[in-house]
């Protein structure tokens, strides 16, 4: 704001004092209409200030609304130097106090001296470098030049070269978004390349003028041939979840290395060019601020993986452990119930455990989920946010067996068994004299069991002591529709069936610790086995914990929307908690077609 000096010393200290202020106000809008805006405001001020008579103020009105001022105040160059001049010119006159002391000093100061010179620059536009002046007579035909001068600043171009295969010219291949080129808006796609810092590049590799670029100090100057039909951006900026992992390092077919965007499966990018058709640029959402990185297109990523995947030796699909329970006897069976709640059953969780280690049910059961990425390396994903009225979302909790995961899902549901749940297993087992249908399991028959698989409706199912036991969607939808969180722990290769617009689910990995920490915090722990009750854990079980975690993430980790590291007990279980309502009451990123499109899955 303006504010006048009425000091004891009269107008004229107050006329510096405003002068100065006013300048001041007119250096931060010099450039713009901010001058004569400034001048308003000044206007309104004094006039303000006539109606209560402060010395001297009306003489300053009468001066600032006088028509030769305003001219010079709409000139912003002349009217900086005006001010200047005036406050230099009152200031021999006024009686020197300290404040008029402090004014000459600070005008006097070089920093000040060099604010001023800059103005002065700028409002004469006199840029660097100078250019020649143009020729009288050029001829109709000649193409259009254009000399562009970037500072460097110890970043890279952000812009890459190519070579034309049959002209033989350089031309930028494509300007990195966010990039030292892409800033300046003054390089395009296109654009052919005649000189680079004085070099003429005819007849040079492009590593020859990149050498030259990566030399080149300071500033480099570019003499170019614009590109004719400079290609409008009508893209929008998608966001993806990556599927899969990048390296740029150590792909020898990547255009610039150095450019490269890598990426980890799981990472959501915002890609704001899709103009290649094998490159395109990207950046992490979780660093918005830097500038974009090359990625390969879904088509060119799709291509790669397919090479890779036939380079690969065959390896079983999550191979943890060899069989062990076809001839093992039923603990379960001759043992006292424990009051545990529905879905989590021993039967069921070794079940589950069998159906892990059998590869053939694993792909018989989910064709598509174990080559999935092949098809989509990128998902396209969109924010969202759950609306208090619609259903929970699907928390799903997966990791190595012996990690945890029952452990935590259980204290999850006692701390609150109003708000969250778990979904009660289907059996093909006779019901005991103890359980009651649908708390235990739901006890339906083999025929029944097999139409349900049959219409896809169990999220997973196995095959335990000649009985079948399976999570149902039925079962999710009943806690869902009650108005409850359903909670439940699956093996990763039902992820992909569980991954559907109704059901939304948010996947947490539970991590195994180091095995260090795992020796410390599981010396009470009990592994769930059928042929021991209440087996500690031995360093093979904590080294088989690991491999199988790494595997997992390795092979699943593109749906984890969330990992826990399960060390310390009470930890986990509070991050879970927090991880849930997340999930539920913040935006989260999901894919696009469980909100998009009308053909949801
Ligand atoms: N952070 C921890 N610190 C100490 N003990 C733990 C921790 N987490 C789990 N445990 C213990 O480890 C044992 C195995 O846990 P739990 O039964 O939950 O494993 P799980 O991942 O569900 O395995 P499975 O898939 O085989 O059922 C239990 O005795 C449990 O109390």
């Amino acid at each position: 704001g303006i504010s006048l000096n009425k000091g004891e010393d009269g107008g004229c200290l107050a006329l510096v004092g405003f002068l100065f202020e006013l300048k001041c106000l007119a250096l931060f809008c010099f450039l713009g209409s901010g001058v004569s805006h400034v001048l308003t405001l000044a206007l309104q001020e004094l006039s303000l200030l006539c109606k209560r008579d402060v010395n001297g103020v009306g003489t300053l009105y009468d001066l600032l609304r006088s028509r030769w001022l305003q001219a010079l105040l709409k000139n912003p160059s002349l009217c900086f130097l005006f001010y200047i001049y005036q406050v230099v010119e009152l200031l021999h006159q006024a009686p020197q106090s300290g404040e008029i002391k402090e004014l000459r000093r600070l005008l006097r100061s070089p920093h000040f001296k060099a604010l001023l010179s800059a103005h002065d620059t700028v409002a004469q536009k006199d840029f660097e470098p100078t250019l020649p002046p143009l020729p009288d007579n050029i001829p109709e035909n000649e193409e259009a030049m254009r000399i562009v001068c970037l500072v460097k600043n110890n970043q890279p171009l952000g812009a890459t070269i190519k070579r034309h295969e049959i002209t033989g010219d350089i031309t930028v291949a494509r300007v990195i978004h966010g990039g030292l080129a892409d800033r300046s808006g003054l390089l395009y796609a296109g654009d052919k390349l005649v000189e680079v810092n004085g070099v003429p590049v005819e007849g040079l590799e492009p590593e020859q003028v990149i050498n030259i670029l990566a030399l080149s100090q300071g500033t480099i100057m570019f003499k170019l041939i614009p590109v004719s039909d400079r290609p409008v951006s009508n893209q929008t900026t998608l966001y993806v979840r990556a599927m899969a992992d990048y390296w740029p390092l150590q792909d020898p077919a990547i255009p610039c290395a150095d450019a490269g965007l890598p990426f980890k499966r799981g990472e959501i990018l915002q890609i704001v060019d899709q103009n290649d058709a094998l490159w395109w640029q990207a950046r992490k959402v979780s660093d918005l601020s830097a500038c974009a990185g090359l990625i390969p297109s879904n088509h060119l990523l799709k291509r790669k993986q397919r090479e890779f995947w036939w380079c690969q030796p065959f390896q079983p699909h999550l191979c943890l452990k060899s069989s062990m329970f076809a001839c093992m006897p039923d603990v379960f069976s001759s043992t006292v119930p424990l009051p545990h709640p529905a879905g989590f059953r021993r039967s069921m969780r070794l079940c589950r455990r069998k159906a892990r280690l059998n590869q053939q049910s694993c792909y018989s059961r989910c064709p598509s989920s174990c080559y999935s990425t092949l098809a989509a390396p990128y998902e396209e994903v969109v924010r969202y946010q759950r609306h208090p009225t619609d259903r929970h979302r699907l928390i799903i909790l997966v990791g190595p067996a012996g990690v945890g995961v029952n452990e935590l899902r259980r204290r999850l549901i006692t701390s609150n068994p109003q708000e969250f749940q778990s979904a009660t297993p289907h059996t093909t087992r006779v019901q005991k004299s103890y359980e009651m249908n649908g708390r235990e399991y739901h006890y339906i028959s083999k025929e029944t069991f097999e139409n349900m698989v049959y219409s896809h409706r169990m999220l997973e199912y196995g095959e335990y002591k000649g009985y079948l036991y399976g999570t149902s969607i039925d079962a999710v939808r009943t806690v869902l529709d009650a108005g409850k969180i359903c909670v439940i722990d699956l093996e990763p290769q039902g992820i992909q069936i569980a991954r559907t617009h109704e059901l939304k689910p948010y996947i947490i990995f539970i991590k195994p610790p180091s095995i260090g920490c795992m020796r410390q915090t599981r010396k009470n722990a009990r592994i769930i086995t059928d042929y021991y009750v209440n087996m500690k854990f031995k360093e093979e079980d904590l080294q088989e914990m690991e491999e199988s975690a790494k595997k997992m993430e390795a092979q699943f980790g593109q749906f984890f929307d969330h990992v826990i590291v399960n060390d310390n007990l009470q930890e986990a279980s509070a991050q879970l908690l927090s991880a849930v309502h997340r999930a539920q009451d913040e935006p989260q990123w999901v894919p696009a077609v469980w909100i998009c499109s009308d053909n949801q899955p």
